[in-house]
């Protein structure tokens, strides 16, 4: 995947700068197709983001917001990206928004993934918009290096659109969405943050194995374009 980095002064930029680009092509879609989905990561770098999207004025009742992944707790718990993005993004203009999350009370996050790869499946595909978050291991997604479904959840002829993953440094099972669904997005983004993740990010741009840094599973893949949204 080719990749673009678009660098800014600090997070707060960066927030209004992807914000008006997620909110570009959202209102693209709607006029285009007449709805529009989002699949959106958790973890603590997003809030500012989704705090500045959810104040466009969009057609948010057509604009459907999903997951990139979930931690497989219930959207009680304070790990939940689903909390995380009803409390922030689903809020002010985006209170309308539709939300398709991947959590479901099914018994193990192996039967969860294919109740969740359903509700996947209903919003249809290419998604409109896909927002990665980057771990300082190379994870993005719930694509963990030493993840027990890292290598189907990465192989780009994967059926399946969402996997259950176990890993050792991902706190609880994971939902994932897989490498197709992700990079079949009409606009693929990376928001990361930090000289860390800089260097992480450069590393991973380097040579070495897929399996050691998932995220070169998203930056190897061709043709589409990767645009990276860094700050300080
Ligand atoms: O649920 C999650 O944890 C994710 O969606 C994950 O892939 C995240 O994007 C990275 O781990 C970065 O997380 P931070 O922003 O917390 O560094």
């Amino acid at each position: 995947m080719k990749h673009e980095l678009h660098s800014f002064a600090d997070g707060d930029a960066l927030a209004e700068a992807l914000a008006a680009a997620i909110a570009g092509r959202l209102a693209e879609a709607c006029n285009a197709r007449g709805q529009a989905v989002l699949a959106v990561s958790g973890g603590t770098t997003p809030a500012r983001f989704f705090k500045a999207l959810s104040h466009k004025k969009l057609p948010w009742d057509r604009i459907t917001v999903t997951l990139v992944d979930e931690r497989f707790v219930p959207p009680s718990s304070d790990r939940s990206n689903q909390k995380l993005v009803t409390g922030t993004l689903l809020q002010n203009e985006a209170a309308k928004a539709k939300f398709a999350g991947l959590y479901n009370d099914a018994p193990d996050a192996e039967e969860g993934a294919k109740i969740a790869a359903e509700a996947i499946a209903r919003l249809g595909q290419p998604f409109d918009a896909v927002i990665l978050g980057m771990g300082g291991d190379g994870h993005t997604a719930s694509f963990f290096p030493g993840g027990d479904r890292l290598i189907d959840a990465i192989s780009p002829e994967q059926p399946a659109l969402v996997l259950p993953m176990h890993a050792g440094g991902a706190g609880e099972p994971r939902l994932t969405l897989t490498l197709p669904v992700i990079v079949k997005a009409r606009f693929v983004a990376l928001h990361i943050e930090g000289a860390a993740k800089k260097a992480v990010l450069e590393e991973a741009l380097g040579d070495g194995e897929t399996a050691d840094m998932p995220i070169r599973a998203v930056l190897r893949h061709e043709p589409i374009a990767l645009e990276i949204f860094w700050a300080p």
